[in-house]
């Protein structure tokens, strides 16, 4: 991807976490994604008192864009407040995989970047075709 693609997503990824809602943890987290067809959501992670009903950054913006009618993904851009660029959780590696395989790119807060794919995050995932017997 174009340099100017990724610092746009990088951008408007610092921009979601801002919205962030974590009263609880403090740790906010931005997302953007950019589907195949040019559009991008963006997340950030939402917290509730109930704490494990907290929903990732990454997963809302997922979960925007395929309620949207968008499956197929480029890129997801994570940011955090980390020394170094962000690890997703389990959670949110499952959810990506079950999407396929693209660039995901994740971001510490002075945009240190390690860029890695869903392949690379969850090796040997549970998916469709592994609901066959
Ligand atoms: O990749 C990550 C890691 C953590 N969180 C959120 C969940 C919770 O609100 C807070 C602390 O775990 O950060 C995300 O949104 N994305
Ligand atoms: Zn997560």
């Amino acid at each position: 991807m174009e340099k100017k693609k990724t610092e746009e997503l990088i951008e408007k990824a610092f921009q979601a976490r801002e919205n962030a809602y974590a009263p609880y943890s403090n740790f906010k987290v931005g997302a953007a994604l950019l589907t195949k067809s040019g559009k991008i959501y963006t997340g950030s992670n939402i917290e509730n008192a109930s704490y494990g009903l907290t929903c990732c950054a990454e997963r809302v913006a997922i979960f925007k864009a395929i309620s949207d009618g968008e499956k197929n993904f480029d890129t997801i851009v994570i940011v955090g407040g980390t020394k170094d660029p962000i690890s997703p959780c389990g959670a949110c590696r499952q959810v990506m995989a079950e999407f396929g395989d693209f660039n995901v790119i994740l971001v510490s807060k002075d945009k240190k970047i390690k860029k890695m794919t869903v392949k690379d995050l969850l090796p040997y995932s549970f998916e469709k075709e592994n609901l066959k017997e």
